[in-house]
């Protein structure tokens, strides 16, 4: 469904300082038919020009593709007849009933009216958006605007969806509706789902496979659980008082398997092979040196702990410092 080999994407800075930011940097990807793929990364990583660039919305600096089995340069038109695209915040107008958004959707694809009522709704009732035809779109939740944009994305029966932060700003219980609907597009309908988010938990509990960009290129890519696999062990942090914590990682060291410590004032990080069966013989030992734990957390490998592991960061901290400077910037479609 999609083939893409070394996209690349630069856009030059505007102002005094000029200066390029190489935004995507050689991107190869493969999605099969049928595929539910999760396109994870922190803030500015590189997800949405990915996007961008295979529906066609933006020009590669570099790179091929073939999308819906239409190359992405010499066919554009054809990779738009054979996808959906759900933007960030979608776009529907505030003013206008679900129905007259939907049907003139459809007619904007090239649908007759009788058609585009049909098509539309059909998908109002896969969608739970049935009864809420004549509701002005302003009118509605932030998840039912949501499946709205969806159901628009999918007017044209399109068998690939690309979907940009599908649930960024909806409640927890609107977001777990919403994933329930994207799972079923693809186990019901066979619709193959390519999401990007940069939410763990989303990429999680949604995606068959995840691909994981940093800094506008593949860092790694598999199931949720083989990535988690990577991690070597389950992570623990303790607490003690700071004048005992050098004396602590030490005596946890002596834990089999033990690895990967850190030591922040009193608090000690580290990994090791079964966090259940090590804290006993931890807090025995600590005990007989009369050292106290104030305070003991072991956790499972998250996604979170896949990408500090490949990258060195956490995805959290990774976001907090690269929130992309849109209005310093702008296009240059002819960097390449
Ligand atoms: N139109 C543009 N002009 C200049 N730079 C841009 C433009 N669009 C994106 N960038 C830059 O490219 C980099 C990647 O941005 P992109 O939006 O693809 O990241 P992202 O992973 O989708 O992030 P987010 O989760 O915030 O949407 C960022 O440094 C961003 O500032």
């Amino acid at each position: 469904m999609i083939k893409a080999r070394g996209l690349e994407r630069r856009f030059r800075r505007k102002g005094r300082n000029g200066g390029e930011v190489h935004a995507v940097k050689g991107v190869d990807l493969d999605v099969e038919a049928g595929e539910l793929v999760g396109f994870l990364g922190p803030n500015g990583a590189g997800k949405t020009t990915t996007l961008r660039m295979l529906t066609t919305l933006l020009k590669p600096s570099a790179g091929t593709a073939t999308v819906g089995g239409c190359d992405l340069l010499t066919d554009p038109l054809g990779v738009r007849r054979k996808i959906g695209y759900v933007a960030q915040g979608g776009g529907t107008a505030p003013e206008v009933k679900v129905a007259e958004e939907i049907e003139l959707q459809g007619r904007l694809y090239g649908l007759s009216k009788a058609d585009a009522l049909s098509r539309g709704a059909t998908l109002a009732g896969q969608l739970d958006l049935a009864g809420l035809e004549h509701r002005l779109t302003k009118t509605l939740s932030g998840g039912q605007r949501r499946r709205l944009d969806i159901a628009l994305g999918l007017i044209h029966s399109p068998g690939l969806v690309f979907l940009d932060e599908p649930s960024t700003g909806l409640d927890p219980q609107s977001r777990a509706n919403l994933w329930e609907h994207i799972r079923r597009l693809r186990d019901d309908h066979g619709v193959t789902v390519f999401l990007t988010t940069h939410y763990l938990d989303e990429a999680d509990a949604l995606s068959d496979r995840l691909i994981v960009i940093d800094d506008g290129r593949i860092v790694a890519e598999g199931t949720p659980d083989s990535l988690k696999a990577r991690v070597s062990g389950d992570g623990v942090t303790i607490e003690v008082e700071e004048a005992s914590a050098a004396e602590a990682a030490e005596i946890a060291g002596k834990l089999t398997g033990a690895h990967e410590f850190a030591v922040t004032g009193g608090t000690i990080r580290f990994r090791v092979p079964r966090g259940d069966t090590a804290m006993p013989e931890l807090l025995r030992a600590l005990d007989s040196r009369g050292i106290t734990m104030a305070a003991m957390q072991v956790h499972r490998p998250t996604l979170d702990d896949v990408f500090l592991t490949l990258t060195g960061r956490s995805l959290r901290d990774a976001e907090e410092g690269t929130r992309p400077a849109e209005a310093e910037t702008e296009e240059a479609s002819h960097v390449a």
